[in-house]
């Protein structure tokens, strides 16, 4: 058994308390009892949710984990300037969205919170600190994070890179069982040093051998790298979906055999509706921009290609719904199941529901939504905001559903946009009978027996699977 240097006394403090802040925080807490663990952020109504009984996030086995350590050893709490002084250890977990205007608009990551978070910091920290990038962020901002708190010339500061690889509906396991850890950090003394004791938080429960030291260029650089490939695996399934509909092969079996090579490897295979999440595309498009600024156009191009071609897959998704109802959904009630971008999260960021409701909408469907855990208003500021519509002229267009069957009722067609286990277990007689004919289902996720909905009458359309004789594709 490896020892672990005690680490009494040592305060972690955490700016920013969302999908990332809360559940990697609390499951320090937990592993490392002798530690304090304060998450602190500007929303105060994000730090009450945190310390109520209904937390700012679904995630499964999230509400366990903080109700074993808070109050003991974790806390929330909006005084920011307090945890600063405090701690000694401060993780960085904001956002930081693609820029919406300026120089590398679309493309380039807005690092607005985070330098607010770092002036912060340097004005209010009167000790040494050492402070953690948590946050995904363009190579080499490490380099102007650590000018901006020694601009202040108060105190000493090492900069890390501690990148985040947790995936949203699996974020307990994946922090409790990571397949590595990357620390980045200036390989001089003070710098090994740091790196050191931050290692030595995650020794409590990840093995040594998947704690990684590294620089700290290496270490930004690795996010985007990972991210980027996971995505492109996505879109090179996506587009072999396509050449599978032409062809009549079946990209399940194709990701099957293809998978099952050991350097291939089988995860991250599966075809779908089209990737999202508040991550894959902002992350794509953040190396897009650096390899841009470093000169590099035709890598730029390269990754570029993973975006565009899952948002060929989302229009292509739609487009089969309406040439399979006859070249116009006009008036037609469509059934959207799903409308988080994954099952077991609420979170709707990137989600590529938004984008097949929006085209449906363009097209001036009746569209019916049922999500088991996504709040009404995320889906009225999401659709406001993507059709650049008010509210009430949404709501023209769109309904939604406190379940599957009711979002069914007399709809021309059913589109699976998210693969919630509980659409595999809807008694598919009943929601036939409920449906206008003839009925269609658009499974996006590939998750529903297709052979026995066909039995039952339906005409089905699924991603990258040999297509149903009885659908239109004029
Ligand atoms: N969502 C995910 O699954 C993952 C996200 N990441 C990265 O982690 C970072 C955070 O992502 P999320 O947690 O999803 O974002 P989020 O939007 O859920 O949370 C960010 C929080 O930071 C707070 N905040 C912003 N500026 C602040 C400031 N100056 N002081 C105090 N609080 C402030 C916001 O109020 C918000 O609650 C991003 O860079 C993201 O790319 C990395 C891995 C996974
Ligand atoms: O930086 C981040 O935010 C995180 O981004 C992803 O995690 P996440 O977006 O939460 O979820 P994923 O499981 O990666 O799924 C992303 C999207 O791809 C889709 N997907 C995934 C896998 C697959 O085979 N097919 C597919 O369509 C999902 O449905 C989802 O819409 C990465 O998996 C995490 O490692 C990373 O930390």
């Amino acid at each position: 058994m490896v020892s672990i240097p005690s680490q009494d006394g040592l305060k972690i403090c955490c700016i920013g308390a969302g999908y990332v802040g809360g559940p990697t925080m609390s499951m320090i807490a937990l592993k490392c009892p002798e530690v304090q663990v304060k998450i602190v952020d500007i929303s105060a109504a994000r730090i009450d949710a945190w310390n109520s009984d209904n937390l700012p996030i679904y995630e499964p086995g999230l509400h366990k984990v903080v109700t074993a350590c808070r109050g003991k050893n974790l806390f929330f709490s909006t005084d920011i300037d307090e945890a600063i002084q405090e701690a000694d250890i401060i993780f960085v977990a904001v956002n930081t969205p693609t820029k919406k205007v300026g120089i590398g608009a679309g493309r380039a990551s807005d690092l607005t919170y985070w330098e607010l978070a770092a002036r912060r910091i340097a004005q209010v920290a009167e000790t040494p600190k050492i402070v953690v990038e948590k946050s995904t962020v363009p190579i080499k901002t490490a380099e102007a994070i650590s000018a901006v708190l020694h601009g202040a010339g108060k105190t000493r500061f090492d900069v890390l890179s501690n990148p985040e690889f947790l995936a949203e509906g699996t974020a307990i396991t994946d922090l409790d069982n990571p397949d590595r850890v990357l620390i980045g950090g200036q390989l001089d003394e003070s710098g090994q040093k740091a790196m050191d004791t931050l290692a030595d938080v995650y020794a409590h429960w990840v093995p040594r051998d998947r704690i990684l030291l590294t620089n700290v260029w290496s270490s930004e650089l690795s996010k985007l790298v990972a991210n980027s490939f996971l995505a492109q695996r996505v879109s090179s399934i996506n587009a072999i979906s396509a050449v599978c509909e032409a062809s009549g092969a079946d990209v399940d079996e194709v990701a099957r055999a293809v998978g099952m090579d050991t350097r291939i490897g089988p995860k991250f295979l599966k075809a779908s509706v089209g990737f999202g999440g508040s991550c894959f595309q902002k992350d794509i498009l953040n190396l897009v921009y650096l390899c841009e600024s470093f000169g590099l156009p035709e890598v730029a191009h390269y990754f570029h290609q993973v975006v565009h071609m899952n948002d060929y897959q989302k229009e292509r998704f739609v487009g089969r719904i309406i040439h399979g109802l006859y070249n116009t959904v006009t008036g037609k009630k469509i059934a959207l199941l799903g409308f988080a971008f994954k099952k077991d999260t609420g979170d709707t960021r990137e989600s590529a529901s938004i984008d097949v409701c929006r085209r449906l909408i363009e097209e001036k469907a009746q569209v019916a939504i049922y999500d088991p855990k996504v709040e009404e208003e995320q889906v009225w500021m999401d659709l406001t905001y993507a059709c650049k519509m008010d509210k009430t002229e949404v709501q023209k267009y769109v309904t939604l559903c406190p379940d599957a069957l009711t979002a069914c009722k007399d709809a021309h067609a059913m589109a699976v946009a998210t693969e919630w286990d509980e659409f595999k277990e809807l008694d598919f007689h009943q929601v036939y009978d409920t449906m206008t004919k003839p009925s269609f289902v658009f499974d996006g996720r590939n998750i529903l027996d297709h052979a026995t909905l066909r039995e039952i009458g339906f005409v089905v359309y699924a991603i990258g699977k040999p297509l149903d004789p009885k659908l239109s594709t004029a």
